[in-house]
């Protein structure tokens, strides 16, 4: 089931437009790139598919996933999942209640929770480390514990922002893989913001450029 992405503008506090209208359908179980030049509003455009724009931020167009408008919809409505290029992790709460925290609205009971956690945090390879504080985990170990929290919340898509831009190039391609394919054996519709050609590649979904407000695309 697909994201519906139709004539969506963002503007600045400013009054400027960020990027040209975007019009594009990322249907499930693909991974669409998005690569555009610095600052042209790629983080922007996935806050503002969130629903977490930043104030005085103004979104226009339509969204719609599933079927279901999400326009005014609250972010916690919208049942989208993020991923970071710094996790996003709770760095208040251990790596398991991290995981956790997703669960709360789908799975009763704290054993039941557990369980799912532990399962989780072993298909990531991060058996035993539930426990840990988010900050003693490596790069590639938060970013595999991120994925998990976020898919644990059963979103229906799912977007990242230059997720994998910190890991060095020995992990970088097995942790990339782990991601990718957990995200496609989902079968969910999912965003990726790139710098990296390689990256896209991997992605194997369409690229679709963001091009700065005022150009037209022919
Ligand atoms: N809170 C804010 N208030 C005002 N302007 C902002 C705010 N956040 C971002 N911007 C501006 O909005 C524009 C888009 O920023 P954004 O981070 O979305 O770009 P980007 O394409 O993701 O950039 P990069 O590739 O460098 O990460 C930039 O010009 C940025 O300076």
């Amino acid at each position: 089931m697909p994201l519906a992405i139709d004539s969506l503008a963002i503007r600045a506090p400013s009054g400027e437009p960020l990027f040209a209208p975007l019009t594009i359908q990322v249907e499930a179980g693909s991974v669409t790139t998005v690569m555009g030049p610095s600052g042209v509003g790629k983080t922007t455009l996935l806050q503002g598919i969130a629903g977490h724009l930043p104030a005085g931020f103004a979104l226009t167009g339509h969204l719609a996933l599933n079927g279901r408008p999400l326009n005014g919809l609250p972010a916690e409505q919208r049942r989208i999942g993020m991923m970071f290029q710094d996790a996003g992790l709770f760095p208040h709460l251990s790596v398991g209640d991290n995981l956790a925290f997703g669960l709360r609205a789908t799975v009763r009971g704290r054993r039941a929770r557990a369980r799912v956690v532990d399962e989780a945090l072993s298909t990531a390879g991060l058996e035993g480390m539930g426990d840990r504080d988010p900050a003693t985990l490596s790069g590639g170990q938060r970013a595999r514990a991120a994925l998990m929290q976020s898919l644990l919340a059963e979103p229906e898509a799912i977007l990242l922002d230059e997720p994998f831009s910190r890991l060095d190039q020995a992990l970088r391609n097995g942790i990339r893989g782990f991601v990718l394919d957990h995200i496609r054996a989902r079968s969910i519709p999912a965003l990726l913001v790139t710098h990296d050609p390689a990256d896209a590649q991997a992605a194997g979904g369409p690229m679709i450029p963001l091009d700065p407000a005022g150009v037209v695309n022919t």
